[in-house]
């Protein structure tokens, strides 16, 4: 791994917890590449709300349990993993630091937990593979294009890269407004490129014959390799790039097409709602993802974890698991969360925080962070293990008041 980038600097002390990390990455980055990493849409309320309803839940502690082996350990789709934490798929990483996506999939890899890839990575699924030496459970972020043909290639090539499911966003027909981008005319910087969208260098293999692809297809590799640099959407660059690529006529019956080229579970990630947990049932999807995005999408949303609840309760009974990101900073967030009935948390802008202070190494001290916080969290209110902690570890704001049940 390149380690062009020193650590802390003299004048920067060494970050003791996730808010150290970003206010560190904020110095360094770019104006236009901070902007972008850190954004909310609109006003950015359900950016705020993300935190703040973490804050506002609390925990109710048990006493005199053995904690002296508390269990972190659990199980994502079947894959064993060290504790129940995702890195959520963020687009263009190596604008962070050269290691990019390569050092956050080595560091998932060393800690034993999931990394996904987006679609719109600045490294390719064969690479990312290739470098962590075909090791390590990684899943890839699906955005769908107008043209099914692009969309079934890059299914393939995840595919036959190992990646272990599909995470099918389902919450960006078109791009959130986000005023950095607008201000700072982002696009993606000289010498980086979408490279998913590289030309093959094998034989290509788009299999729906028939169709005359070719143009799409160039298309899409010329925006790609350009840094999406059309600023025609007065939006932003980005804006440009989803508007005229992205299928915004998607439904929830696309799914079987997806499900009809591929056999990789299918995760659906953006649901905020019952409805939509139980319109995802009906497709037969292994995971639904609670998510808005890192609040990117729809300003004006609830916090993730506080729908939590709503989709876990219309998937009892199911065997579909359930996960949640946005706000994730601390591991007693893990823990409410798990108490809600997440099966596993994730987090995005950390892993960005974590590249841009040290690379892989950088990312690797958050996971180990978060690691750590969540044993202690557990230790402290007498949660023993990951895959059981008890709903009444945690009071919501809406929860009735204590009454005694004894
Ligand atoms: C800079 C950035 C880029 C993102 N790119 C993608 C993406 O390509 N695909 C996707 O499904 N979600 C993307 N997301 C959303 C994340 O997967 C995740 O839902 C969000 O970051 C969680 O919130 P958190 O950053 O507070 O942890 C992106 C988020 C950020 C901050
Ligand atoms: C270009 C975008 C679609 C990538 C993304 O998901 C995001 O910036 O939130």
């Amino acid at each position: 791994m390149s380690m062009s980038r020193s650590k802390a600097s003299a004048e920067e002390s060494v970050p003791v917890n996730l808010d150290d990390f970003e206010r560190i990455a904020d110095k360094r980055l770019t104006k236009a590449v901070h902007g972008y990493y850190s954004s909310g849409a609109n006003d950015e309320v359900s950016l705020r709300e993300n935190r703040v309803a973490f804050e506002r839940i609390r925990l109710r502690p048990r006493f005199l349990i053995d904690v002296d082996n508390i269990q972190l350990q659990t199980s994502i789709l079947g894959y064993n993993v060290s504790m129940p934490l995702i890195v959520s798929p963020t687009a263009m990483q190596k604008m962070a630091h050269p290691d990019g996506e390569t050092g956050v999939a080595i560091a998932c890899k060393e800690m034993g937990i999931p990394m996904t890839l987006s679609t719109l990575a600045t490294t390719s699924v064969t690479d990312v593979s290739a470098n962590c030496g075909g090791e390590g459970l990684r899943f890839f972020q699906l955005y769908t294009f107008r043209d099914r043909g692009i969309t079934y290639d890059l299914v393939k090539r995840a595919e036959a890269a190992g990646f272990k499911a599909l995470v099918l966003t389902v919450d960006t027909p078109t791009l959130g407004r986000r005023n950095a981008d607008i201000r700072n005319q982002f696009s993606l910087p000289t010498g980086l490129s979408l490279a998913n969208f590289e030309a093959p260098k094998a034989k290509s293999t788009l299999g729906s014959e028939g169709t005359n692809l070719s143009d799409a297809r160039e298309a899409v590799r010329i925006a790609a390799k350009q840094g999406m640099a059309d600023h025609s959407d007065s939006r932003s660059a980005l804006s440009a790039y989803t508007t005229k690529f992205f299928d915004a006529s998607l439904t929830w019956d696309s799914i079987k097409w997806l499900k009809s080229i591929t056999n990789l579970p299918i995760v659906v990630k953006g649901v905020m709602t019952a409805e939509d947990a139980i319109l995802a049932k009906e497709q037969g999807v292994a995971a639904v993802w609670v998510s808005n995005h890192g609040a990117r999408q729809l300003d004006g949303v609830d916090a993730t974890i506080d729908v939590l609840e709503e989709v876990v309760d219309a998937l009892r009974g199911t065997s579909i698991e359930v996960y949640l990101d946005g706000g994730i900073r601390r591991g007693t967030d893990i823990l409410k969360a798990l108490a809600l009935g997440a099966r596993a948390v994730a987090f995005g802008r950390p892993a960005l925080w974590g590249l841009t202070y040290n690379g892989k190494e950088g990312v690797s001290q958050v996971l180990q962070m978060m690691k750590d916080e969540l044993s202690l969290a557990m230790k402290l209110s007498g949660a023993t293990n990951v895959s059981s902690v008890p709903r009444d570890l945690i009071r919501m704001p809406y929860d009735a008041p204590y009454k005694s049940k004894l």
